[in-house]
């Protein structure tokens, strides 16, 4: 599990830890484990030209010590100091005697850099960069030079992922003690390249998370295995409410996410049966009302719907957990999805997370975190945010409280009609297998993100493809792949 914390809780362990150290050793560490970061990069560091960024804080003092464990070791180093009056000035100190240098001109010095280090601001920084930093980032990245960002990417919001304006698109992060969020959420997420985490003492529990991100072996763990006494029922039924006359494909698709999600059996109720049995022998249809299809032990309503909203009075008023998406989203009724007793599970696009909020797309899409997090207050439920990080946040009542996940495991070819359709199946098989909400819906998007990777290998994908991918990535978590 990656575990992101906000930037008040690194703050105050960060206080908490300097109390009991000398003065000055928290700097040292990370300065210590980026500057080895730094040295793999370059490969060979003697004679090796670095130029460091540096603003006006303790990220600027992370960047300076760097620096000079770098000078000792026979690099080249220069610092481009973007306020000469305030610095970090015990970090230049140590800078110069071990024998780095303060550029005069910004951009000469970087014209020949093999590595940029990026300390300008860390986690004190507010807003994108400034007018003044703007010159030598552009410089920096229009260089040859590997960018290496202290801590993270300047101009990123550590605590959401927003960039306001500009920022610096790192290589590499280095960054200290946790994740941050920004880290982890999109458009932040894609600034900071490959993030490399230094170990400086910094302990803080799970339960002080802001954000977390399932690995392989979480997944494995949460992976629903059937035993010698499962039989289909015991497995889990999943019902799936989907399809018209004018889009029969959306129930097509959400049941054959649904097939490989774990569940023993799916059932399938709509005006599409005849489609989705063509296509699936295995699922059993019927084209009643929900409430008369027999028992399942989770629900998937809306994948297709157009306007026909029949049938969720009855799926929202069922006793068993319940994922709604697209269609559904529009058409059920927010009072009756917040008066559910069962897990409820929302799945929208940024799109209908907008229509659902009342604000425009753009907004949702600039603070995605945010966003999932006051939809899921509103609805008194789990939400599932989908775009290039998908989000997932607990309803109030859920175990983790303010805990919310972020799956990155997806691919931009992803973003293709009807691959949520497979997405709210397997999803709501996940939930019939016996998941928790949240688990289902990190679960899901995790293997769903895994699957159209696997079978796209950097080409686009078809919806089908991607339901037909995920046995393979469910193989490859069990395996550790
Ligand atoms: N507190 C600690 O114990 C440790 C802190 N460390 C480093 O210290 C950083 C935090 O240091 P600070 O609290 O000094 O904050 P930063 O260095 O992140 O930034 C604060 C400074 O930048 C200016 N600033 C804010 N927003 C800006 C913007 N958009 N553009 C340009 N300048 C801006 C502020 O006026 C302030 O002077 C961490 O990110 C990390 O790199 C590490 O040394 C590890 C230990
Ligand atoms: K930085």
């Amino acid at each position: 599990m990656r575990t992101a914390y906000s930037v008040d809780t690194v703050r105050t362990a960060e206080r908490a830890l300097m109390a009991r150290l000398p003065e000055g050793a928290l700097m040292q560490r990370a300065a210590a484990g980026l500057a080895v970061v730094c040295a793999e990069l370059l490969g060979k560091v003697y004679g090796a030209r670095v130029v460091l960024l540096v603003g006006s804080g303790d990220n600027g003092g992370d960047a300076l010590y760097a620096g000079a464990r770098l000078a000792r070791r026979g690099a080249g180093v220069t610092a481009v100091l973007l306020d000469s009056e305030r610095v970090h000035r015990v970090g230049l100190a140590a800078f110069l005697s071990a024998g780095g240098r303060v550029a005069e001109s910004g951009e000469r010095a970087l014209a020949g850099a093999d590595l940029v280090v990026d300390g300008i601001v860390g986690i004190g920084g507010r807003g994108g960069l400034r007018a003044a930093a703007l010159p030598v980032v552009r410089a920096a990245l229009e260089s040859r030079a590997v960018v290496v960002s202290v801590d993270l990417p300047s101009g990123v919001d550590a605590d959401t992922g927003q960039v306001a304006g500009e920022a610096v698109r790192a290589d590499v992060t280095v960054t200290f003690g946790v994740y941050k969020p920004g880290l982890l959420v999109d458009p932040g997420r894609e600034y900071a390249g490959a993030v490399r985490l230094v170990d400086i003492g910094l302990e803080l529990g799970r339960g002080e998370g802001d954000l977390e991100a399932l690995q392989h072996g979480d997944v494995a763990r949460l992976l629903p295995e059937p035993t010698g006494e499962s039989d289909k029922y015991r497995r889990g039924v999943v019902g799936i409410v989907a399809g018209s006359a004018r889009y029969p494909g959306a129930a097509v698709l959400a049941v054959a996410g649904a097939l490989r999600g774990g569940a023993g059996a799916v059932r399938y109720v709509g005006p599409a049966a005849g489609a989705v049995v063509s296509r699936f022998p295995e699922t059993l249809v019927s084209e009643g009302a929900p409430g008369k299809a027999g028992r399942v032990q989770a629900w998937v309503a809306g994948p297709g719907l157009g306007d026909d909203a029949s049938g969720l009075a009855d799926v929202l008023g069922a006793e068993v957990p319940v994922l709604i998406d697209a269609d559904g989203l529009r058409l059920a009724d927010p009072e009756a999805v917040r008066g559910r007793a069962a897990p409820t599970l929302l799945t929208p696009h940024a799109g209908e997370a907008a229509a659902l909020l009342g604000v425009a797309r753009e907004e949702v899409e600039a603070e995605r975190l945010a966003a999932v997090r006051e939809l899921a207050d509103r609805f008194s439920a789990t939400v599932l945010l989908k775009g290039s990080t998908t989000l997932v946040a607990g309803g109030r009542g859920e175990g983790a409280g303010r805990l919310a996940r972020v799956n990155s495991t997806g691919t931009a070819w992803l973003a293709t009609a009807g691959s949520g359709d497979v997405l709210s199946g397997l999803c709501g098989s996940l939930l019939a297998a016996g998941l928790g909400a949240l688990d289902a819906g990190s679960v899901g998007a995790y293997l769903h993100g895994l699957a159209a990777r696997r079978v796209s290998g950097g080409a686009p994908v078809v919806a089908q493809d991607v339901a037909g991918g995920i046995a393979g990535a469910w193989g490859d978590v069990r395996h550790g792949l």
